[in-house]
């Protein structure tokens, strides 16, 4: 299992932000070869991310690449180059169900050119249309590859030709539907960049709002991001020490054969040990805790 807390965009054509990617702190960075690029620098920053993959040190970091659609003009050349390089995994700009179809057995045929692991390169849909929204199922079923979705509100909303707001009451469905069905195939749902790098307090209140409905980590577009969300998506030690008492009372109650148990005059039963578990596991993996 990886924690995937934050996901930070970098325009693949910077090479001086390129150059930091792996000591940001952040759990995976994407290398945008999309939007934040433009066309006439679309060839440049291939280039420049194929070099980056080859020569920079990303032990610890997971490193994904936003390719163009595979409908476009570039998406068949963004792909065929990177994945020569070995990413961690290619992000599907408005991902369908057969865009990620096309892009899984483009890449086996690549992996075998290359001698790499069969299915090795993993895919994240990015879901930023209202048909994305809807299809989300089928997308995640087209390959054994998908690990993660990312929501794209900004997208989104512009489809969908509703304002984009800080209290983002209007992706409250969008993010639901993303966590609910990333849960029920057990794979990561990362939560939308938030655009205003200034707004620390907005930024916060968003990233509690996506995990309070069930998003697993959030997209950063800012270094200065990635600690404020890291925050919220790691366990606190409140919910630390609960958990290890919730474990430990386990224990006691399975030698007396008991199955519910309280704790602290509330029912402690299977899916309350199933959160202890999974709250020590995450802070196992944030490094908060030793095994
Ligand atoms: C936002 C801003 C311009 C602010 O600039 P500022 O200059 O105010 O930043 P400062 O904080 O002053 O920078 C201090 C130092 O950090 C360095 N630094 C900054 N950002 C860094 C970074 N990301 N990675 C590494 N290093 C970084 C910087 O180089 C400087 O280094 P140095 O000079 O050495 O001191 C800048 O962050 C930035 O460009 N971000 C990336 C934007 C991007 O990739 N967008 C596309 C992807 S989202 C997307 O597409 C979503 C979606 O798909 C979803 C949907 O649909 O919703 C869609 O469609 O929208
Ligand atoms: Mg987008």
């Amino acid at each position: 299992m990886k924690l995937r807390r934050t996901m930070l965009f970098m325009p693949g054509n910077n090479p001086g932000m390129i150059q930091n990617a792996p000591i940001l702190g952040a759990d995976s960075i994407i290398l945008d070869l999309e939007d934040a690029v433009s066309l006439d620098e679309k060839d440049a920053a291939r280039l420049l991310v194929k070099n980056a993959l080859e020569t920079l040190d990303f032990t610890g970091c997971e490193v994904v690449v936003r390719i163009n659609s595979i409908k476009s003009d570039f998406g068949y050349d963004d792909l065929n180059v990177i994945a020569r390089v070995k990413p961690d995994a290619i992000l599907v700009p408005k991902a369908t169900e057969e865009d990620i179809e096309e892009i899984d057995e483009i890449l086996s045929t690549i992996e075998r050119e290359e001698k790499f692991k069969l299915g090795s390169i993993k895919l994240i849909p990015l879901v930023e249309t209202a048909l994305g929204l809807e299809n989300i199922r089928e997308t995640i079923l087209a390959s054994k590859r998908n690990i993660a979705v990312l929501l794209g509100a900004e997208d989104l909303t512009a489809d969908m030709g509703i304002k984009r707001t800080r209290e983002g009451n209007e992706i409250f469905y969008a993010r639901s539907k993303v966590a609910s069905v990333c849960r029920a195939f057990k794979i990561d749902a990362i939560d939308t960049p938030f655009a205003d790098v200034n707004d620390i307090e907005g930024l916060i209140e968003d990233t509690k709002r996506a995990k309070a409905i069930g998003m697993t980590g959030k997209a950063a577009i800012n270094p200065r991001q990635i600690d404020y969300i890291h925050d919220v998506f790691s366990p606190t030690m409140e919910e630390i020490m609960y958990a290890k008492r919730v474990l430990h009372a386990k224990e006691e109650a399975l030698r007396e054969g008991k199955g519910v148990f309280s704790l602290d005059g509330k029912m402690v039963d299977a899916p309350v040990i199933q959160r202890a578990e999974n709250i020590i596991m995450k802070a196992k993996l944030a490094g908060i805790i030793r095994e």
